[in-house]
């Protein structure tokens, strides 16, 4: 069915609808939260110069590579002891998100970024509570804002003037010959299209919710895609030695992997796969709309509507999954990449491995999925990951704002080839 809705009948799904979360705290505005004449240029502005910038493609991954440096050693520096990997998770994903937007990263104790790193992570989990209100719009102006309608809206304003002061400088140091990011592409475009008086909807304030969109989309869902994967690999040490024993085998004399090698590494792609369909990261994905009537099987969906594509449906459809909480044996993971009637069945389940292919469908995913396999793998590679010192392994339920995003949890990295962890037996 989500199949059927979202790619057989994607087109008459591609809107957005018209309610709280979307026209205010996303504003309406540029790739995520608009539809129509605005939401088409920018895909096709961010696809082209995606493919421009060689993003998610082979010859993109070096500053993938140099990010993972920095990162490394900040989980070296833990020295082994409890330590929670979100923040720096999150740094990392941001910094590659800013290398294309801005042209640059940013060092994980930089006050500023820390700072807009929170915000956007407080308005993903207020998200969770602010929906309500686009079923009962009445709520946004209850007293107390107890759906925290107006703290998301200041959240969205202070991003805003955050993100004008970098689009400010860009517009300083502007060299139209050598744009060095998308600020620089959006800027010179809009500029073209105004000199030929061609009709656009390029302009400065959707410029910065473009900014905006790349952050939200392609920051936290990797992180948590990632921190899901670690949680598992804690939970399951069996799992972890396979991969890192896949790892080195496929390392040979080299000291890191590419994401060419993923090809010959099956077991690990199919744990993050695995990682990916537990960890439910977008279990609602992001709400559809239709803007005319809609006959579909024996239903007919009036226009205005909110769909919702119950992804998490198949995550855990007991008639696809012999045990849908647990994660898959060995033998059935395997099975479930090279079985090509499973495969059907877990299209909507990997979003990054099988993604639903509708006109809505995640233009970053080729670059989320270059991330996630080239940061756990050198994780993988650099550490083993063992529960914290108390013991406590950390929990596989979480809460769901936009994302479904793990509990606080700490874990250690014991450096390979350092002291051997004794304190646990696993
Ligand atoms: C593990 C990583 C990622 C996951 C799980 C993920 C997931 C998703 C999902 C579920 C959607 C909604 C699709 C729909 O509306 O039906 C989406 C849309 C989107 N994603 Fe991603 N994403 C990831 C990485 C990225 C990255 C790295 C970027 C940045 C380049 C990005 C940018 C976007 C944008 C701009 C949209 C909106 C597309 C539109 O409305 O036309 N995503 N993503």
């Amino acid at each position: 069915m989500l199949q059927e809705v979202f790619v057989t009948h994607g087109k008459d799904f591609d809107k957005r609808p018209q309610v709280f979360t979307v026209l205010k705290v996303g504003q309406g505005k540029a790739v995520v939260n608009s539809s129509g004449k605005v939401w088409k240029e920018h895909r096709t502005f961010l696809l082209e110069h995606m493919r421009d910038l060689g993003i998610g493609k082979t010859k993109f991954e070096d500053n993938v590579i140099e990010e993972i440096q920095h990162f490394i050693k900040v989980l070296e520096s833990t020295n082994g002891a409890d330590f929670d990997p979100k923040y720096c998770l999150q740094t990392a994903t941001s910094n590659i998100i800013c290398s294309i937007s801005f042209g640059k990263r940013f060092e994980y104790s930089d006050p500023d970024f820390v700072e807009i790193l929170n915000i956007f992570e407080s308005n993903m989990k207020l998200s969770g509570g602010t929906a309500i209100v686009n079923y009962f719009p009445f709520l946004e102006k209850m007293p107390g804002d107890p759906f925290k309608c107006e703290q998301c809206l200041e959240n969205v304003a202070t991003i805003q003037t955050k993100l004008s002061t970098w689009v400010a400088h860009h517009k300083k140091t502007l060299d139209p010959d050598k744009p060095r990011d998308f600020i620089d592409y959006y800027l010179l475009e809009m500029q073209k299209k105004l000199e030929s008086k061609e009709k656009t909807t390029l302009n400065e304030s959707e410029l910065l919710k473009f900014i905006g969109d790349l952050f939200v989309g392609g920051t936290e869902t990797t992180a948590t895609s990632l921190r899901w994967a670690l949680i598992f690999l804690v939970r399951h040490p069996d799992v972890q030695q396979k991969v890192h024993q896949e790892i080195i085998a496929t390392l040979g004399e080299r000291t890191q992997l590419s994401v060419l090698d993923e090809k010959n590494m099956p077991f690990t792609t199919a744990v993050i796969m695995e990682s990916q369909r537990l960890g439910d990261i977008a279990p609602f994905s992001l709400l559809h709309s239709n803007f005319d009537e809609v006959r579909l099987r024996e239903y007919v969906i009036p226009a205005g509507s909110v769909v919702i594509p119950c992804v998490n449906s198949a995550h855990m459809d007991p008639h696809i999954w012999d045990n849908p909480g647990r994660i898959q044996t060995q033998s059935s993971l395997f099975q479930n990449i090279s079985t090509s009637t499973v495969m059907f069945h877990v299209i909507a389940i990997s979003l990054l491995f099988f993604p639903l292919t509708g006109p809505r469908t995640c233009p970053g995913r080729g670059l989320g999925k270059m991330e996630v396999f080239l940061l756990l793998t050198s994780i993988v590679q650099h550490f083993e990951m063992c529960p914290a010192t108390s013991g406590q392994l950390p929990s596989q339920d979480g809460y769901v704002g936009i994302t479904h995003v793990p509990y606080p949890h700490k874990i250690r990295f014991m450096k390979r080839n350092g002291p051997r962890d004794t304190s646990h037996n696993d």
